[in-house]
């Protein structure tokens, strides 16, 4: 099979395989291409698809050569166009004499379109597609070219002095983060963020991933809010070992590991005293998990609970008495994360647009394009797939909002309360990458209005008591009425102390971080007292306790996230009152 057979197969996913581009070349078995010179071919003729797709289109390519698929010709003149060395097959083969029968319309079509948008040379418009200002279809992540590409450096590794003096050596620092926001991928700037350590901000198309510092794991790639969680559990020597409840692919992990050991003495190092102890349900999750851990050199203070349900670790056993913080960042929406670049994007020709039908023809030939201006008014065919496995978790978006809402929101809540039971816990935090309310700041009130918040004495850690960086952070939670049920038996100053101690990210803002939320808890006595009273509960906070007192269930994201997976028994559970009027019965 030809390269480009082989690329199409795999972009058109036609074995099914799970996972991101780059683990699906490497893990298919039989290939005849080599997998670099097949993620090349991909990702350049990814860069280059919106251009491309209206070159196709205008030149009718697709209408002439029946046999040739959306995938294929975008790939075929990429590479007749584009490519040093022409369409890799040999002369006779028949894709290459299918797509050499059209080359000079397709250039002709290549160079108006060139000349359209007001590059003078070639050389012009590869810099403008590598800067990323060019060939951008106008999506609903236009705000993505606002959101500067974070990185941690990795203080388990290296340091930021060191890292600016090798990777970032010749570059300039800028106080302000607009100039970065909007500087192209080749300019040499970078931002020292001011709300958490070790944490730089470099334009937004900045290709860093072939860089030696990032290979390495001594740069992370992690947007600003992601950070805050791990920076606000400020786990401190004295604070024993830390659980992080649901932790692929690990950036957060990292972050609390490189936390953990900048504050623990050489002596202690060495005796390894505080642990992270990572669950992570999902087995192949669990993979990405180890690798990142690994390589970040996280692994010397974590051990990975691979396939393991936090919900189902008994708080009391032995292995967890001297877990005094967690961290808990479940999964949820993903409604606050921004269009990424490592997101692959490819826009597909259309067969049966041609040159008078296609939406741009007509068009001024004078009038220079704004580089975010829509090149199509036509619904766009895309692919889309993740680049690399390290991404964070985006969950179905298939389904009812509201729905899905209630039912994340009733895992979310479960691990909250789960973790509110570890016996010698004194801190948590709460995060999602959710912009919704009901995710976010209901769940907070909810676990503070539960039973084993008030019997155990777990409060919210005030805005004044948080780290310096975020007490500094102004973004803070905020009231939607009539979405939390039952009373919550708050007066209203309470009730604004509480969204005060909620720290919000919104995205698409001058900020530059995805939309986030983090709330931390707190309780200053770790004693247990014996059983939970129930009453004063909401009627949510009542089931939800319920469920947690019953190990039928376990959360199950699948495909459709936070439904609840069938107990072990077969009773019939597609009612959960059902469920729980039975859950209530064997109590007694
Ligand atoms: C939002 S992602 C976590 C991202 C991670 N904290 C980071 O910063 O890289 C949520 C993860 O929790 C896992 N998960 C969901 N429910 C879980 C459970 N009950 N126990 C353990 N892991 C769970 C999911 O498989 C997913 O990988």
């Amino acid at each position: 099979m030809s390269l480009y057979y082989e690329a199409a197969a795999v972009l058109a996913n036609s074995d099914n395989a799970g996972g991101s581009l780059k683990s699906r070349i490497y893990n298919k078995e039989d290939l005849k291409s080599s997998p670099a010179q097949l993620f090349a071919v991909v990702i350049e003729a990814s860069k280059w698809s919106s251009v491309l797709k209206e070159v196709i289109e205008r030149s009718e390519l697709l209408k002439e050569e029946r046999k040739l698929t959306p995938i294929l010709a975008l790939l075929l003149t990429h590479d007749l166009i584009l490519s040093k060395s022409g369409v890799a097959a040999p002369a006779n083969h028949a894709l290459k004499l299918a797509i050499n029968r059209h080359k000079a319309r397709l250039s002709a079509e290549f160079t108006k379109l060139r000349i359209r948008d007001g590059h003078g040379t070639l050389q012009a418009f590869r810099d403008a597609i590598n800067d990323g200002i060019a060939g951008e279809v106008e999506t609903a992540s236009h705000n993505a070219t606002l959101h500067p590409r974070w990185i941690r450096v990795n203080t388990i590794k290296t340091t930021v002095a060191e890292q600016l003096a090798t990777t970032f050596a010749g570059y300039g620092m800028t106080d302000d983060l607009r100039a970065v926001q909007n500087a192209s991928a080749r300019s040499k700037i970078y931002y020292v963020d001011t709300h958490i350590p070790n944490v730089l901000a470099l334009p937004p198309k900045a290709d860093l991933s072939k860089c030696p510092a990032y290979i390495d794991g001594q740069i992370i790639f992690q947007d600003k809010a992601s950070c805050f969680p791990a920076y606000l559990l400020d786990v401190q020597p004295e604070d024993g070992d830390v659980i992080d409840g649901c932790a692929a692919p690990g950036n957060k992990t990292t972050h609390l590991a490189a936390i953990i050991l900048e504050r623990m003495s050489r002596d202690v190092q060495d005796g390894r005293k505080q642990r992270i102890m990572a669950f992570e349900k999902d087995k192949i999750r669990a993979g990405t998990l180890r690798k990142m851990v690994k390589l970040a050199s996280a692994d010397q203070i974590v051990s990975i609970r691979g396939g393991q349900d936090f919900l189902v670790a008994n708080p009391d056993s032995e292995e967890f008495k001297n877990v005094e913080a967690l961290l808990l960042d479940p999964s949820c929406s993903g409604s606050g994360i921004v269009g990424r670049d490592d997101v692959l994007k490819i826009y597909l020709p259309d067969p049966q647009l041609g040159a008078t039908n296609n939406s741009n023809a007509g068009r001024s030939k004078k009038r220079k394009r704004r580089p975010q201006e829509s090149r199509t008014s036509q619904p766009i065919s895309t692919l889309k797939m993740e680049l690399d496995d390290t991404a964070t978790e985006e969950t179905s978006t298939d389904g009812n909002l509201t729905e899905r809402l209630a039912a994340l929101s009733t895992f979310q809540l479960r691990i909250l309360l789960h973790a509110m039971r570890f016996p010698k816990a004194r801190k948590i935090t709460y995060s999602t990458c959710s912009v919704y309310f009901e995710e976010n700041e209901s769940v907070v009130f909810q676990a503070l209005a539960s039973s084993v918040a008030k019997e155990r004495g777990w409060r919210i850690m005030k805005r004044k008591e948080q780290v310096d960086g975020l007490r500094k952070w102004n973004t803070r939670g905020a009231w939607e009425n009539n979405k939390v049920g039952g009373a919550l038996d708050l007066t209203v100053e309470e009730r604004e102390a509480i969204l005060d101690a909620c720290i919000r990210c919104k995205k698409g803002t001058d900020d530059g971080t995805m939309g986030f939320f983090v709330a931390a808890f707190i309780r200053d006595d770790s004693t247990t007292p014996d059983g939970l009273e129930t009453e004063n509960l909401t009627p949510e906070t009542e089931a939800v306790e319920e469920e947690e007192g019953w190990n039928g269930f376990s959360d199950d994201e699948g495909k459709s996230v936070g439904r609840l997976e069938a107990p072990k028994s077969s009773e019939d559970v597609s009612d959960p009152s059902k469920n729980k009027k039975k859950r209530k019965r064997r109590k007694k």
